[in-house]
């Protein structure tokens, strides 16, 4: 049974979020990457129309597939739902913390249990999401700054014995003293200076983000939505030699 390497300096940082609306249209950009350029994130929109089939078709390309389902259930639905995950062959997979402890529990206890996968993949949890300020979090009852909600989830994730949360980078700094080195921290909201910020709030640039302790970077739209992808991809890796 192998288990995952969180921060070997070799592995690529950057997870390529595939937002596609159909799997030829994914499929096609996905040949044009390389498994040692990127790690893939696939999410809701492309999972809803390719299915668990595409997503083994990656793993079997060789690339390690982070899938971002983003599960918030009853802990019963959602302990069944990373088992089904993990048979995937899927790198990494999530939950939200607002979940709570006892779904997370019942997550990482479910993989724990899987006698029948060769490599568990990392469990994560959702902090805050990257598209949401103050002002949001306060419309759904929650007070404070994103900073602090996002310190309160991920302690909760860790004490709930999860690999790694995913925040914005604008929090990672704080994070990595109060959870430590050995925490997988996951940023989305990375925006390359002079890239259109979308619908994200809480951003930062790749080399801002691994500054301040991130792991891995999500970066979606910067690059599948430039007229040249492989070359912003490129030009992020050279951006982050060294970390
Ligand atoms: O808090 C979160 C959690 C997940 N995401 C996902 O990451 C990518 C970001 O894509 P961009 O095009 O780079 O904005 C997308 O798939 C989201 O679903 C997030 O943005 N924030």
């Amino acid at each position: 049974m192998s288990t995952n390497t969180l921060f070997d300096v070799n592995d690529p940082k950057v997870l390529v979020a595939l937002d596609f609306a159909n799997s030829n249209d994914a499929l096609e950009f996905v040949k044009t990457l390389n498994s040692s350029a990127c790690r893939l994130k696939v999410g809701k929109e492309l999972f809803a129309v390719a299915g668990p089939n595409f997503v083994k078709d990656l793993v079997k390309q060789g690339f390690d597939v982070f899938l971002d389902l983003k599960y918030h259930d009853i802990p019963n639905t959602v302990a069944k739902a990373v088992q089904a995950a993990a048979r995937m062959g899927v790198w990494m997979v999530n939950v939200h913390a607002l979940g709570g402890r006892k779904m997370m529990q019942a997550a990482k206890l479910a993989l724990d249990e899987l006698a029948d996968v060769e490599r568990k993949p990392l469990l994560i949890a959702v902090t805050v999401l990257t598209s949401m300020e103050q002002e949001d979090l306060a419309e759904i009852g929650l007070q404070g700054t994103p900073e602090d909600n996002v310190l309160r989830l991920a302690s909760l994730a860790q004490s709930s014995g999860l690999d790694g949360v995913v925040c914005s980078a604008q929090e990672a700094a704080p994070l990595r003293k109060l959870v430590g080195s050995d925490f997988c921290l996951v940023t989305p909201g990375i925006r390359p200076s002079g890239s259109a910020v979308n619908d994200q709030k809480r951003i930062m640039t790749p080399v801002e983000a691994m500054t301040a302790g991130s792991s891995y970077l999500v970066v979606g739209r910067p690059i599948t939505q430039s007229a040249e992808p492989l070359a912003v991809l490129e030009q992020i890796n050279q951006s982050l030699a060294g970390y």
